[in-house]
């Protein structure tokens, strides 16, 4: 079954490669899209503008697939068609799809590896960040730099930095393009700010890091945020959650960083300093919580991106709403919504004022269109004030009119707005825990009208299994009747909610747990949630390519038990916040949510997690609509570039497939017709959901079309791509022979790859020492150089039983255990995959080491790659794991692990606990000495986590100040 799963896996690879190719390489007279070349008929439905007209800047085809080797580049045509919808939903099967194939062959050991060792990724992230080695690269350019020469500049030593840039290099996340010399490539560019290293360094000398930051899109300081405060945070999960004891667990954040302020208050620098960490000085201006407080703004300022563009339109039939209805924007921010929705749909002359348009004829709703609607958006004063001064400078218009107005307002206390048509709350529940968040329902829900509608924008995430009970009454019926709530990204192989692709929104949750106690909700939990305070969920949308959702309500009864333990009265809804519920129980808890709001309320005045934090502008109002386009980057040195047109905001991953409600091919059969929909709008509209009937949207490859949302599980034929062409590219199939999986013996033999070539990961590294049993060769005697000797170069005996590879522990291949080699190996796997662009390695690629040979199987490196003449010396030879004893690997862990090789996931974090810590402070060093001054954990002096094992008890004594290093985070 498992060789039948890989092969599926395989299949699906192999059919997304095609649907992209499609679109770099659309048959003549055709947009990428598939679409003939025709201007889109000016309409009324959501689908006319769901893309504008091709523009002048339509990339000419055929194109490319960006190069991973080639620094990111947001004008560049072949970048932008990375966000049509057709090419991001076959990117999200092969991140899915390699995703699952690699853990299901992989052993699974080093699976965990991958994850437990993974704190080494954010780690080494981050110093290439905060040293400024992206700049420095992106200065020497597409030549590179040799280690010693970055050390030079940035100061870090030069020894240390090549195992960390390496570390990054075997993660693609940078280029080792010849030994020990790094360039930066499509991923690492982005973590460029574009500032010059001698300006930042000018900067830091002057106490100002945080300039570095200013005027740009974000990335970097992002980067650096995660790879610092939330990295360390996420660390203490475990002591936050299980040793401390404390009810309720205070966030891990607070344990990382010993404050018990809150993430924000610490931020705005209430609790002990940021910067007690030994060896680092305490005026160091780069560990303090004013840069990480400017930091944290800007690395906000690019989250407007999580939801998709024109979203919040297709999110709810704002047209079914009564001309003049009251829109209330519940903790709106600086109004960023709103002000799209006032463009839309309220009188638009204010539009002149928003900037300049887009460089294509704009059909967004606000022409013509109004319907007078009002806005009200309420926040803490010192957010109001700040929307007010942004719409005073944008669009005072809209305030002077009375279209639009700021209002101070608690959203825990009682709603002043009594008749609102809708109370709009964007990424306000994900930041707080399930009582709170049910206490701002509640005082929703006793201001609303029968026909008062509550929407909620935030990442709905996708269970990992099928929801195969939703409905039903085994699944408790939450879920009955909520339009849109039977849809699935990817059926059976891959994960329901497509794995490794969507693994961003749950990174996210996790974040917001570890910073706030909070979280991202799954659809059962917020609906779950929204009934336990009279709102029933009656539809939930997604905008194709992301998991950021709409959701919408209605008012139904309150439930009486949780009237009762929310402290609501049975006969007014109108009552005090704190619990009024007389038994101790009930003052207990309205203790602990006080505090819980005490401890969040400093966030009200700063950027929080998906806030927005610019107005957009009338370009980006408009380009929204158009569903690809919406913010201006302002990529260092790639944007902003005159006449440049907008790059586009890179899509959140996940797709959402096309529905298709048919038997699938597991024999899953059609689920039963959900209800109507209690939400009894009109259909029609011009900003309703695409539905498959919807008429074909035009053709754009810069702005994608979305496909009308999944409904059903679909079988695996219908994930392809003929599913989704059906829906918004109808691109007559180019000759469509899905070739056999290469896998297959009747594949066809596709081009000799060389005998390098990775293609298998062999135990530890792809490097395998070919050797004779009888031979006395062992890795001791190969040169530790970075590069081989041309005269290893293949000249051994050519695999000829690939089962010989593997038939006894005295016939494993042995491994070595050296990175340059691995990175010239690396290199040189890379030019093959280039040369057999998107073909997958076939058998005939794989070289599974035969029974010894004297010879190494490396073949000469490429020509582009200087080779250093060999300095032999001794290397110890690095033993296959499975020729160890568990002993071994205990005594000697260190030496038998090696770094986490590519294929492996992405950089698990959860696992690292207070490892992290400890090692981060180099601690370790000083436990005995420091350990022997302290009490005994016998209950004389409590452990602050409750007692644990030796590491955390470690831990322990460290929090206590008894260790030598007073490392902090
Ligand atoms: C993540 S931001 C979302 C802002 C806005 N909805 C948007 O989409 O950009 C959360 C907002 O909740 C506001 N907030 C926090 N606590 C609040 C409270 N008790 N009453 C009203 N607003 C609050 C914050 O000031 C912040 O503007």
């Amino acid at each position: 079954m498992s060789l039948a799963v890989l092969r599926s896996l395989h299949a699906i690879l192999a059919d997304a490669i095609d649907d992209i190719q499609r679109v770099y390489t659309p048959e003549k007279g055709q947009t990428p899209n598939g679409h003939d070349r025709e201007e889109p008929v000016a309409g009324g439905d959501a689908a006319s503008y769901a893309s504008p007209p091709p523009s002048p800047s339509t990339p000419r085809v055929p194109l490319d697939f960006p190069l991973l080797d080639a620094p990111y580049d947001p004008n560049d045509p072949a970048e932008q068609l990375t966000t049509h919808p057709v090419v991001v939903g076959a990117i999200n099967r092969i991140v899915a799809a390699a995703g699952q194939m690699a853990t299901t062959v992989q052993a699974p050991f080093y699976s965990l590896c991958d994850a437990s060792m993974g704190y080494n990724l954010p780690s080494c992230l981050r110093l290439l960040e905060a040293s400024h080695t992206v700049e420095i690269l992106r200065e020497a350019g597409p030549q590179g730099l040799h280690v010693d020469l970055i050390s030079q500049r940035n100061g870090v030593d030069s020894a240390k930095l090549a195992h960390i840039l390496r570390l990054l290099a075997t993660h693609h996340f940078i280029r080792e393009r010849s030994p020990n010399v790094f360039t930066i490539n499509r991923i690492s560019s982005l973590v460029d700010s574009g500032k010059s290293f001698e300006e930042i360094k000018k900067w830091e000398s002057q106490g100002r890091p945080e300039m570095k930051y200013h005027d740009t899109n974000g990335v970097s300081a992002f980067v650096g945020m995660c790879t610092d405060e939330l990295f360390k945070s996420s660390a203490y999960l475990t002591e936050a959650y299980l040793l401390a004891g404390t009810e309720p667990p205070r966030p891990p954040f607070e344990h990382a960083f010993r404050t018990d302020a809150g993430f924000f208050a610490w931020l705005e620098g209430q609790g002990p300093s940021a910067s007690y960490c030994s060896g680092i000085a305490d005026d160091d201006t780069r560990t303090t919580t004013k840069f990480r407080l400017e930091r944290f703004g800007t690395a906000m300022s690019g989250t407007g991106s999580w939801e998709a563009p024109g979203a919040v339109f297709n999110g709810f039939n704002w047209r079914a709403l009564a001309p003049g209805s009251i829109i209330v924007d519940v903790g709106g921010g600086i109004g960023s919504t709103s002000m799209l929705l006032a463009n839309a749909f309220s009188h638009s002359s204010a539009s002149t004022s928003l900037g300049p348009s887009p460089p294509f004829s704009p059909r967004g709703p606000n022409e013509n269109e109004d319907l007078g609607f009002k806005f009200v958006i309420q926040d803490r004063e010192v957010v109001v004030a700040m929307g007010e001064k942004a719409w005073r400078a944008k669009c005072p218009e809209f305030l002077d009119s009375g279209t639009a107005r700021f209002q101070v307002h608690d959203f825990f206390t009682p709603q002043p707005i009594k008749n609102a048509a809708v109370f709009f709350l964007r990424v306000i529940l994900h930041d707080w825990p399930d009582a709170q968040a049910r206490h701002i329902l509640l005082r929703l829900r006793e201001a609303a009208t029968p026909d008062t509608k509550l929407v909620l924008a935030d990442f709905v995430l996708p269970l990992a299994c099928v929801d195969a009970d939703e409905g039903e009454p085994a699944g408790n019926g939450v879920l009955e009747g909520v339009d849109g709530a039977e849809s699935m990204l990817a059926p059976a192989p891959l994960l329901a909610n497509l794995g490794k692709a969507s693994a961003n929104a749950y990174w996210m949750d996790l974040t917001m747990q570890v910073t706030f106690s909070a979280q991202e909700r799954t659809l059962r939990e917020t609906t779950t949630l929204a009934l336990s305070a009279g709102w029933k969920v009656v539809k939930v949308t997604h905008a194709p390519g992301s998991l950021f959702g709409h959701i919408v309500a209605v008012p139904v009864p309150i439930p009486v038990q949780c009237r009762a333990r929310a402290g609501i009265g049975s006969a007014s809804l109108n009552v005090p916040s704190i619990p009024s519920t007389a038994d101790e129980e009930g003052i207990r808890r309205g203790k602990v949510e006080l505090a819980v709001i005490e401890r969040a309320s400093s966030r009200c005045g700063t950027p929080t997690f998906g806030s927005r934090t610019d107005l957009p502008t009338m370009y980006e109002a408009r380009a929204r609509f158009g569903g690809g386009v919406a913010k201006r980057s302002r990529l260092p040195g790639l944007v902003g570039r005159p006449g440049a047109g907008p790059p586009p905001i890179p899509s959140t991953r996940p797709s959402i497939l096309k529905q298709s409600a048919v038997i699938t091919s597991t024999g899953t059969p059609p689920l039963k017709r959900k209800k109507p929909s209690p939400l009894s709008f009109p259909t029609g509209g011009r900003l309703s959901s695409p539905s498959p009937a919807s008429p074909k949207p035009p053709a754009s490859p810069r702005v994608p079309q979305p496909p009308p949302p999944m409904k059903r599980r679909m079988s695996l034929a219908q994930l392809r791509s003929p599913s989704q062409e059906d829906a918004m590219s109808p691109a007559p199939p180019l000759p469509r022979q899905i070739p056999p999986s290469p896998m297959s013996p009747q594949h066809p033999v596709p081009p000799p790859i060389p005998p390098r070539s990775l293609a298998r990961r062999a135990s530890h590294a792809h490097l395998t020492i070919r050797h004779s049993p009888t031979s006395s060769f062992s890795s001791a005697a190969l040169p530790s150089s970075p590069s081989l000797p041309s005269q290893y170069s293949q000249q051994g005996p050519k695999s000829s039983n690939p089962a010989h590879g593997s038939t006894s522990s005295s016939h494993r291949p042995q491994t070595l255990s050296r990175p340059a080699s691995l990175a010239q190996l690396y290199q040189s796997a890379n030019a093959t995959s280039h040369r057999a662009s998107s073909s997958i390695p076939s058998r005939q690629s794989i070289e599974v080491p035969p029974r010894a040979s004297p010879s190494l199987s490396y073949s000469p490196c490429t020509p582009a790659t200087p080779v250093r003449p060999p300095t032999p010396r001794l290397a110890p030879r690095r033993a296959s794991l499975a020729q160890l004893p568990p002993p071994s690997l205990r005594k000697h862990s260190g030496s038998v692990m090696g770094p986490p090789i590519n294929g492996g996931s992405g950089a698990g974090i959860g696992g690292a606990i207070s490892m992290v810590s400890l090692l981060e402070r180099g601690a370790a060093l000083n436990f005995g000495a420091a350990a022997e001054g302290l009490p005994q954990e016998d209950g004389e002096s409590e452990p602050p986590f409750g007692g644990a094992g030796s590491v955390l008890a470690a831990a322990a004594r460290i929090e206590r100040g008894g260790v030598s290093c007073q490392g902090s985070p």
